[in-house]
């Protein structure tokens, strides 16, 4: 699993915080990354207790610990509604009236996961305090077509950002995501405007999806040293 900062007390008490939420015959959207594990590591203890769910993985690692855990799966085209989605994220915006804002990816599984997340009728976030912010300035990952990424990495020179090809570390060569995309993480300083940004991204050919999401979350548990707290939006 990618190593990712923060306490993994702190993410265990978020993960497990909103397995709560789970109820009885609900589809479970399940996120990716070391803090949403701990959620699917719940909700397969609670299975074993006789809860009735079915998860929706949003990537291959999401997949793995869900069917470790024993929780029954099926797919986003065979299901009416997604209940809930649980997820991580790598930056939480707090504050003004973008709260809630985020932005995923850092393990490159944004694509699926903002899929699931806006089909989701309920999306919450799990986070340790190392995840907020009032200012979003980490990198936008960007999933593109592989024979996009010149061309998209120009476009967002264009947008006074800064693309850079995201290198494998155990293989020579790129990420290839489990879409069979290629990630540009793109630099744009401080984002003022995150809503903007986003749309500004959706709208260049090649890209298939970015990790800014706005207006998604519903809500983001926050686990902390000694308990959980809980932003609405
Ligand atoms: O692509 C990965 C996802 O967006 C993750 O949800 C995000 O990177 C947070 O992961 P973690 O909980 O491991 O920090």
């Amino acid at each position: 699993m990618k190593t990712t900062g923060g306490s993994d007390a702190a993410k265990r008490r978020a993960g497990e915080r909103a397995a709560e939420d789970v109820e009885d015959g609900f589809v479970v959207g399940l996120g990716t990354g070391s803090t949403t594990a701990h959620a699917i590591e719940a909700i397969g203890r609670a299975v074993d207790d006789g809860l009735d769910v079915r998860g929706i993985a949003t990537s291959f690692q999401s997949r793995r610990l869900a069917l470790e855990a024993g929780i029954p799966l099926t797919e986003l085209d065979a299901v009416a509604d997604v209940d809930l989605a649980i997820d991580g994220a790598d930056r939480v915006l707090e504050g003004g009236d973008a709260r809630g804002t985020l932005i995923k990816g850092g393990g490159a599984a944004h694509t699926r996961e903002k899929l699931v997340g806006e089909s989701a009728d309920r999306f919450v976030v799990v986070a340790d305090p190392s995840k907020l912010t009032d200012r979003l300035e980490a990198s936008v990952p960007v999933a593109v077509l592989p024979e996009a990424h010149t061309v998209v990495a120009e476009r967002v020179d264009e947008l006074d950002g800064e693309a850079t090809l995201r290198e494998a570390e155990c293989k020579d060569g790129p990420v290839v995501t489990d879409t069979g995309n290629l990630v540009l993480d793109c630099d744009f300083g401080p984002i003022e405007d995150p809503a903007t940004l986003a749309t500004r991204l959706s709208a260049l050919p090649g890209v298939v999806e970015h990790g800014l999401f706005v207006d998604v979350a519903d809500a983001t548990y926050v686990g902390t040293a000694d308990g959980v707290e809980v932003r609405r939006y």
